[in-house]
Order: C-alpha cells, then structure tokens, then sequence
C-alpha cells in the first residue's frame, strides 16, 4: 500500500467467487486466456458533475504485494463446499503459491477529474489473474475517489479558506479513517487531526483542543490560560464550553498574556449554535481587541452545504473542520465503481480479440467492449469533451468522431489538430511497475489544475451540466452490433 498500515498478505481481501472462479479457470484450462476488464462507475457521486479518480497509489501498492502467503494458502485448504469436502484441489493451491501477477495494467492517475463510463483502470491478462485483482481494486479505487471527490466540492465552496479534516472518530473503521484521511488531502484539504495519516501519508496535522480541557478545570480562564502557557505556539481557543462570546472574551484576555510574551493568539474555534451570527459577533469582539489576525475556525456537522450557506450570510470563519460528512461521504455511502469483462482472446497477441458486452435493460447498465483508452479534448480554455475509443479498431488512423451518448443520430468531429491528451497511463508491464509515481503533493496539485480546466457550470453543487463524454464512432458501431448480436437480432 502507499505505506503499510498492515504487516500482513492481502492477498484472501476478495470475494470468495473471486477464487472459485479462479479454480475454474485452472481448472477447465482457461486460466492463461488473455483478458482486459475495465474499471468504471456510471453516475457521479452527490449529484454533482465530476469525480476525482483516486486510490491508483494503494492499487499499485496492493499488486506489487501481492502473493498467497504459506497462512493464506493454510486457509485456502480448509474451505469445504456443501459435501464438506475440500473446495480446491492442493494442485490448484500449489498453483497459486507459485502465483506471480504478470497483468498489463493502464490506469488514470490519481488527481484526475473523470467522469461516468471511463475505464480509471484497464487491466489486461490471464483471465485468473484479472478476476483474483476485481475486489481488492474496486475496494480501493471506489472509497478513495468517493471522499477525494467530497473533498474537493469542499475546497470548491471554501475556496481560499483553510481546510481541516477532522474525521478519524467518526471514520468507519480504521482503515475508513486512514483511506479517507489520505484522499481528503487530495481532493483539497489542507491538513487533518489524523496524526498516523500525517506520519504514514506525510500530510500536515492540525488541530485544537476539545471541550474535555476546558472542563477539567474550574474556570474557563484558567483553561485557556493554561494551555497557552504550555504551548504557545499552537494556541487555538475552544469558546464555546459554556456560553460562547464570553469565551470569546476570557480567549481575548488569554490572548493578551500571550503577546506579551511575545507570541499570538492563532485562532478561536466554535462549534455550536448559530456560526453564522456567532463569528460575526466574535469577529467584531477580536478586531476591537486588535486580534485581527486571530481567525475564527469552525466545525460541527459541516459540509459543502452549509458552508455554501454560512458564507452567504457573512459568517467570518476562515477555517472549516470538517469530520463525519467528509470520511463518511454522508450523503452518498459508495461510489458504486464496477469491473467488466470487455475483451478475451486465446493463444498469442496476433490472435483477434473476442469482445465482450453484459447486457441491461437500463441502457446505462450495458456495458462496453473493447480495449479502451479514453482521449480528453481541450482548448486554452480547457477540457471540452472525453471520447472514449477502442485502441485497435481504428487502424492508423486517429480517432476522430464522437458519438453523442443521447443521440446516436448526433456526431461531433475534432480535426486533426485539436489538441488532446489521453487518459490512460501505462501502470505495470506484465507484471512490472513502470509507473513513475508522484508523491500525494503533486497528486493533490494536480486535483486543483484539473478543476480550473473545468467549465464552472459542471464544477456547481446544484444541478451540474453534464460534462460530454462519448463513444467514438466505431467503437459505439461494435457495441450496437454486439447489442443486437447477443438480443438474435
Ligand atoms: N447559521 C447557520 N446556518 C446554517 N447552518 C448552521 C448555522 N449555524 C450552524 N449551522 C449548522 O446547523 C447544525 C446545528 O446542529 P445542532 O442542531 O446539533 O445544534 P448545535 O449548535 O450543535 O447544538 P448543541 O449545543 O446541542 O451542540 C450544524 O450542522 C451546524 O453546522
Ligand atoms: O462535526 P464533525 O464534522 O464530525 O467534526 C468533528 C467533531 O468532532 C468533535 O466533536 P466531539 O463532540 O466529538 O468532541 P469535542 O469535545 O472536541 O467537541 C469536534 O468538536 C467536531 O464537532
Ligand atoms: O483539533 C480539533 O479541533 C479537532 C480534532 C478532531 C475532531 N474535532 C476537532
């Protein structure tokens, strides 16, 4: 993983269907069939326009891991099927003890903006093998780029405001806590209270102090005063324990002993009652005691919502901490990323490809053959349109023609000239990383380019126009052919 949380295989984190398939591929003499699968999703998470493309970090540290240790393979023998016997053949386990991935993976980096439909993952090889990697990559892929996308429609609302994530407690589970610190830090927040994301991560920590300090003593005073005294360099004050402007007050006086000691009061915090109204007030008590630099941090169920609201009624907060709605993803639990089959071909590379389609009575749910790359158009701009297109079908020739997804009667063509930039970026070469991977700095920096080439309309939190992504014309041929193939039409 991008740094080990655990010491441990991870080999057995899929579905069992995963290994059962696997067996029978060993089994009936498919194994070694050449496969590509695609990892995408069909709507944007939160209603909203974009999702940042997340977790290719973890998935490359997932596969580069990846071998059935003695234990696991320990375990594998003692699945029994129905009759109580043995569900794998020791032949089947000494074969995956000598398993060593040797999949071609292309994958998006992380830090891009994608959108419905586009493979963010295309790996191809041994069907085996393709099938083993199906869980663990949608596990990984679909939770980071769930909270990398909520992180950044914070960012977009916050704008040049700092933002803090402050999760962890509310965080499903450990890893929930940890996975959700690291891609909240990409999508745009500036730092988080997680101190392990912060070591593990390397992203910046930040925090207060909790209601539990100002408790502990007898006089409020004496809290704030006693915390700038033992560390008065880190000096943001809780106000709101008991009644919060007169926190603010006793936080104004602690921040005077701290000048005079030659230090500054960072910052109060408040985290009940009316935020807009009471930074308001606070932002006046601070600027008349000449803390004018003193910034008013904020939290308590927040999300890009509220925060939209606050800043409509000139709430003077400029910091947002931001935990449970963020690394829970709320309102939309799962980004709901699948991983389809789209091509097979047996024997050597020189061999056609056999291109394979699930069909759906929900149009949306069909899926797409072929060995896709996704080419992203742009002017000076920015992006202006993704078509997604086979990279065998076309010949020599460039792509050229997009089908409009809600008009197959509609095309639109881009000259020879137009500039562009595909997509897909070779991952591992049969089996090894070829990947130079930037650090979650340069990940994070490349979600905020990313969105200023995004039209505004597209980037609003309220019915979003939806950004043009489509088939290249052959490519929407041979999926209508297959469509009507498979129906006996
Ligand atoms: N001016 C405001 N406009 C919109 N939402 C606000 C405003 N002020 C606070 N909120 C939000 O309203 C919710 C208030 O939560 P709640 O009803 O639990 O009140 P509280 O202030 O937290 O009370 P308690 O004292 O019990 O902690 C929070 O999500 C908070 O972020
Ligand atoms: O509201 P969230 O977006 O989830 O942000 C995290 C919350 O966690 C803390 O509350 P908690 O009551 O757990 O502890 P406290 O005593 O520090 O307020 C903090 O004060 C925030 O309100
Ligand atoms: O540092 C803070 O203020 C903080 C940390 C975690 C959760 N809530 C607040």
């Amino acid at each position: 993983m991008t740094n080990k949380l655990y010491d441990t295989s991870l080999s057995l984190l899929t579905d069992l269907y995963q290994v059962t398939m696997a067996y029978g591929y060993w089994k009936s003499g498919t194994a070694e069939k050449e496969a590509v699968f695609n990892l995408y999703f069909r709507k944007n998470p939160f209603g909203g326009g974009y999702t940042i493309a997340c977790g290719l970090s973890n998935v490359i540290g997932y596969i580069e891991q990846f071998s059935f240790s003695r234990k696991d393979l320990r375990y594998l023998r003692t699945l029994t099927g129905n009759d109580g016997q043995p569900l794998f053949e020791e032949a089947f386990i000494e074969y995956l003890a000598a398993l060593k991935l040797s999949c071609t993976i292309d994958a998006i980096p992380e830090g891009t903006v994608v959108f419905p439909n586009e493979p963010l993952v295309r790996v191809r090889g041994p069907i085996l093998q393709c099938q083993l990697l199906e869980t663990p990559l949608l596990n990984l892929v679909n939770f980071e780029s769930l909270i990398a996308t909520k992180s950044a429609r914070l960012r977009l609302v916050a704008e040049s405001d700092t933002l803090l994530e402050f999760g962890l407690r509310r965080a499903q589970g450990i890893d929930g806590g940890m996975t959700a610190s690291r891609a909240a830090y990409i999508g745009g927040c500036d730092a988080t209270s997680n101190v392990l994301a912060g070591k593990l991560y390397d992203i910046p920590v930040r925090g207060t102090h909790a209601h539990s300090w100002v408790m502990s003593f007898d006089d409020e005073q004496q809290a704030f005063d006693t915390y700038a005294q033992v560390l008065p360099n880190n000096v943001t004050l809780l106000v709101d324990t008991y009644d919060t402007l007169d926190g603010v007050r006793l936080a104004i006086e602690t921040g005077h002993k701290l000048r005079a000691r030659g230090y500054r009061l960072a910052g109060i915090r408040l985290d009940s009652g009316d935020l807009a109204y009471l930074s308001i007030e606070a932002r006046k008590l601070l600027d008349e005691a000449g803390f004018t630099d003193t910034s008013i941090v904020a939290s308590n169920d927040l999300d890009e919502t509220i925060i939209t609201s606050l800043k409509q009624q000139g709430a003077k907060i400029t910091v947002w901490g931001v935990g449970t709605k963020l690394v829970t993803a709320f309102d939309q639990p799962a980004l709901g990323g699948v991983y389809k089959l789209a091509a097979l071909r047996t024997g050597d590379a020189h061999k056609p490809w056999d291109y394979k389609i699930k069909l759906s009575e929900q149009a949306i749910k069909t899926s797409t053959p072929g060995i896709q790359q996704v080419r992203r158009y742009r002017d000076e701009r920015g992006f202006l349109a993704d078509m997604i297109f086979d990279e065998t079908l076309n010949g020599t020739h460039q792509p050229t023609t997009m089908i409009d997804p809600l008009d197959f009667t509609k095309r639109r063509r881009f000259d020879a000239h137009a500039a562009f930039e595909d997509l897909l970026v070779p991952i591992f070469a049969a089996g090894q990383c070829v990947y130079d991977k930037p650090d979650i700095h340069a990940i994070r920096a490349r979600v905020q380019a990313q969105l200023a080439a995004l039209h505004p309309g597209v980037k609003r939190l309220v019915n979003p126009h939806t950004y043009p992504v489509g088939l290249e014309r052959h490519l929407h041929d041979l999926k209508t052919a297959l469509i009507l193939e498979r129906r006996g039409e």
